[in-house]
């Protein structure tokens, strides 16, 4: 269970079909954890094909109605939804911290950024515009509509629990599609009381469902169904690309946000102090487990070790512990692989000459102690590799040209950072790096009014922005004789 929920019946442990909250057909449960106890919270439907193909069908039977309303009347919806979502802030942090384990303020945080694209979607609903193009043809008018794609399957991460389904729902729902979607096994949680304010909101049944249990079954069913017409999925590239190939049969659109490799650049005409600050909010969100998280980064060599003094004596201020309690600012890592990851690449780089400056610790069972490592070279793991966790490897680097080609050379291409107060710089750098998102003397770029997305082997398509909500419309061309 979750302690002190002001709204208890927010804690479901049934998914979401047609407007019901229904057990497996097996009757089969899977545990759900705690990541800093260890603790079982509670369980959740272990599902399969049937239940998927259930929910499918419940999805394409309100379809036509949803798709039919004005769009203002699903802005109205969306927007209680997401009115609702903050009233009830409190309770969806608390649910967010006990199953993923981040610190109850960014669990609340986080709830916010994802009534956010909620309330942005509901205003964007209401701007979807077509077009009449002037004809070559006396007698025929040429005219454009947008509509929306239809049934969406969505599969999203356990890292942002509840602002990964709001950054798909909003956009899907505000073009007026309907959503089959599971969550990650590990935060079922968040999803499950999301739909429970939806409904409140006065979402019909059939729009928006949930179902969780065995993900490879579940996403089977989702990718090979002729129904389905789109999948948006948010989560490592490796499941990304098998969802792809799954797609391919049956021509799904296609929404990808997956795994990235950021690099983060100090240059050495960079404010330092502020080049610290924005590397402890790009690397150590959610304890590093984000990702546009700092994965590498380079530092001038004239500004190497000012910047690696200042970066430990402000890591040293970060307090590990479990979420709940007050001042933590890194909680657990979600699970002992996730700490092993970590851990493998730390003692990679020890290996391979890197010295670690501080951290690197384990604090017992999924808790360990924020490191800054330094003389980090490109040959070891870390460099190659997303960590998702909270180790900082620094790279010295002597030319403008050499970091440019160090920091693009990666199959991965979702968020980058640098510092510089040049402003010749700053354009020769924003413009070289290979990367959907740069970041320039700041560590938070993620808001609802920014398309968020990668290149390369991070993704497809973008999230957020006036152009989100264009990945669940289609454009109908009519063809008018007189
Ligand atoms: N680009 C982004 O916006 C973004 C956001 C969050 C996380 N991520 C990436 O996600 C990764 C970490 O999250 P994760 O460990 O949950 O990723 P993951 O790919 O293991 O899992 C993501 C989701 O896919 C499901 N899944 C796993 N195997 C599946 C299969 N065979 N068929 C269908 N669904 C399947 C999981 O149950 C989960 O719901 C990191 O690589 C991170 O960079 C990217
Ligand atoms: O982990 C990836 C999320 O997209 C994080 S955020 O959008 O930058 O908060």
């Amino acid at each position: 269970m979750i302690k002190h929920l002001k709204k208890p019946d927010l804690f479901r442990q049934q998914a979401f079909i047609g407007g019901a909250w229904v057990d497996a057909d097996s009757g089969q449960t899977e545990n759900v954890t705690d990541p800093a106890t260890d603790e079982v919270l509670g369980t959740m439907p272990r599902m399969g094909a049937a239940e998927t193909e259930r929910a499918i069908d419940a999805a394409a039977a309100a379809f036509p109605d949803w798709a039919g309303r004005s769009a203002k009347e699903r802005a109205t919806i969306l927007k209680r939804w997401a009115d609702l979502m903050m009233a009830h802030q409190d309770d969806l942090g608390r649910i967010m911290t006990a199953e993923q384990g981040k610190p109850l303020a960014e669990a609340k945080g986080e709830v916010a950024y994802g009534a956010s694209f909620i309330e942005w979607f509901a205003e964007e609903a209401r701007r979807v515009y077509g077009d009449t193009i002037p004809s070559p043809w006396g007698d025929k008018r040429i005219v454009t509509i947008k509509q929306p794609i239809g049934v969406v399957a969505a599969i999203t991460p356990w890292n942002f629990p509840n602002a990964m389904l709001a950054r798909k729902a909003g956009p899907a729902l505000a073009a007026g599609c309907t959503m089959v979607c599971k969550p990650a096994a590990q935060t079922p949680y968040s999803m499950l009381a999301m739909a429970v304010l939806a409904e409140e909101a006065g979402l019909p049944p059939g729009v928006l469902n949930v179902v969780t249990g065995d993900a490879a079954t579940i996403g089977g069913v989702m990718t090979s169904s002729e129904i389905v017409q789109k999948l948006t999925f948010t989560g490592s590239t490796q499941i990304g690309r098998l969802l792809m190939r799954q797609s391919a049969d049956t021509i799904k659109k296609l929404s990808l946000e997956l795994g990235g490799n950021a690099p983060f650049i100090v240059f050495d005409d960079a404010e330092i102090d502020k080049a610290v600050e924005g590397a402890i909010i790009a690397k150590f969100r959610n304890n590093g487990q984000t990702c546009v998280c700092a994965n590498r980064i380079y530092v001038q060599a004239k500004v190497y070790d000012e910047f690696a003094e200042k970066l430990v004596a402000a890591v040293s201020q970060l307090k590990t512990g479990n979420g709940f309690d007050e001042g933590v600012a890194l909680g657990p890592l979600i699970d002992e692989k996730a700490v092993k990851k970590v851990n493998e690449h730390l003692d990679d780089a020890k290996a391979k000459g890197a010295r670690v400056l501080t951290g690197g610790e384990s604090l017992g069972g999924n808790f360990m102690s924020p490191a800054v490592v330094v003389d980090v070279t490109p040959e070891m793991i870390v460099s190659r590799e997303e960590t998702f966790g909270p180790l900082a490897p620094l790279i010295r680097f002597e030319t403008e040209a050499d970091v440019i080609r160090l920091a693009n050379d990666t199959e991965f291409g979702l968020a980058s950072y640098f510092y510089s107060r040049d402003i010749g710089r700053v354009w020769r750098v924003a413009e070289k790096l290979e990367y959907g998102i740069v970041g320039i003397n700041t560590g938070l770029i993620s808001t609802a009014e920014a398309p968020f997305g990668g290149v390369k082997q991070s993704g497809l398509g973008r999230e957020g922005s006036k152009y989100g909500i264009e990945d669940y419309l289609e454009i109908k061309y009519l063809c008018m004789g007189l």
